[in-house]
């Protein structure tokens, strides 16, 4: 690739996220384009091909990674198919963006850790856009300063319109707090040591047997509190939320997304549906950020480790839900490489 050759991206996986992203590197971020897709569905990854010029569809990874033209790759595939992707494109010495999860547990993480630790150098960025977010980068720059002082706790709401059909009471932790356990890792910079989980009843607008809400419980080795409210069919809306506690002062982000009317006696405001609507930005952020810094041969932003910490937590976050208790998490040593 030469300097100003735009960078040839294969996204694996062209589902919601998949051929959202494919159609943000095609139509609002610069320096890229689509060159391949990939899905084990061949109809739908030639759907999303065919509104690219010159991208070739494929239902296997690896060979889209050898296809001409690929110089990165994007994983948009569900979190259990991320290990064998990112091996694979290990192999060819690809940079990688990786949706979150990194992988659904510790021990595919860790596995992921050590390849690419066995490259030796760094090639992931993980998908934890949040850290892209306008809202999210204040609330981290303002606590970068110093001058709330030092944070105590951490109080986060996420909450979504409803859940897929084939959520679990486990995918509450593993597939939606995996965002706030990245999130409090990099506000705080603390590592999350222990998860308790507390179950309200279910709400009545909860799918049977769904345990929704849950109040998660992350302590922190810098002896801060970080709380989520996890709340899957809240029914009116896609919130995230957060407030800093600190020793002189609170900051707190995700109130300001409301358009507020007055009209025909009564005042309100609206609500964003989904996060495809509430991280629009952070998403554009995120992949521009990834194809430039990718363009100058660096990899910033999320790492492996943070996505392996995060699968950690998550880890014992399912097992404090499931044998009731605190749970604590347990991290190999960070290796130099992301020190
Ligand atoms: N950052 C964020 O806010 C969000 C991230 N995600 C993440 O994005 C990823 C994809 O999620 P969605 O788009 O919602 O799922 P989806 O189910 O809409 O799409 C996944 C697609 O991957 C395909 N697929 C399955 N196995 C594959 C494989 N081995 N190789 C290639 N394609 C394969 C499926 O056929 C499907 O088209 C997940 O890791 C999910 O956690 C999802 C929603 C929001
Ligand atoms: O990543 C996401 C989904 O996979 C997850 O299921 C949702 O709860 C999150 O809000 C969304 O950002």
């Amino acid at each position: 690739m030469t300097e100003r050759a735009p960078l040839g991206v294969a996204v694996i996986g062209t589902g919601r996220m998949g051929a959202d992203h494919v159609r943000r590197i095609h139509e609002v971020t610069s320096g890229a384009r689509v060159a391949a897709v990939v899905d084990v569905d061949a109809e739908r990854a030639k759907a999303v091909a065919a509104r690219v010029d010159g991208c070739t569809a494929h239902t296997d990874p690896a060979a889209a990674m050898a296809a001409a033209g690929v110089d990165a790759v994007l994983i948009a595939s569900p979190g259990p198919a991320h290990e064998a992707t990112l091996l694979a494109a290990f192999e060819h010495d690809l940079p990688v963006l990786c949706e979150k999860p990194l992988t659904p547990d510790a021990a595919s993480a860790l596995r992921v850790l050590e390849a690419e630790q066995r490259l030796g150098h760094r090639r992931v960025q993980v998908g934890f856009m949040r850290r892209y977010d306008p809202e999210y980068a204040k609330l981290k720059a303002l606590l970068t300063t110093g001058q709330l002082g030092r944070p105590l706790m951490l109080h986060n709401r996420h909450r979504n319109v409803a859940s897929p059909p084939f959520f679990t009471s486990s995918m509450l932790i593993s597939d939606s707090v995996a965002h706030e356990a990245d999130a409090t890792r990099w506000l705080l910079d603390h590592e999350i040591t222990a998860v308790t989980v507390l179950r309200p009843t279910p709400s009545a607008s909860a799918p049977d047997a769904l345990q929704d809400p849950q109040f998660v419980v992350f302590e922190t080795d810098g002896g801060a509190l970080s709380d989520v409210e996890i709340f899957v069919n809240c029914g009116f809306g896609y919130q995230v939320q957060a407030e800093v506690v600190c020793e002189r002062g609170t900051a707190r982000i995700g109130d300001d997304h409301a358009l507020v009317t007055n009209m025909a006696g009564r005042w309100g405001g609206t609500i964003a549906q989904d996060w495809t609507e509430r991280f629009e930005t952070a998403y554009d952020q995120e992949i521009q950020t990834w194809i430039d810094a990718t363009r100058r041969g660096e990899v910033t932003g999320p790492s492996v480790w943070d996505g392996y910490a995060a699968a950690a937590v998550c880890e014992a976050g399912v097992r404090a839900l499931q044998d009731g208790g605190r749970v604590e998490v347990a991290l190999v040593e960070k290796p130099t490489l992301y020190r």
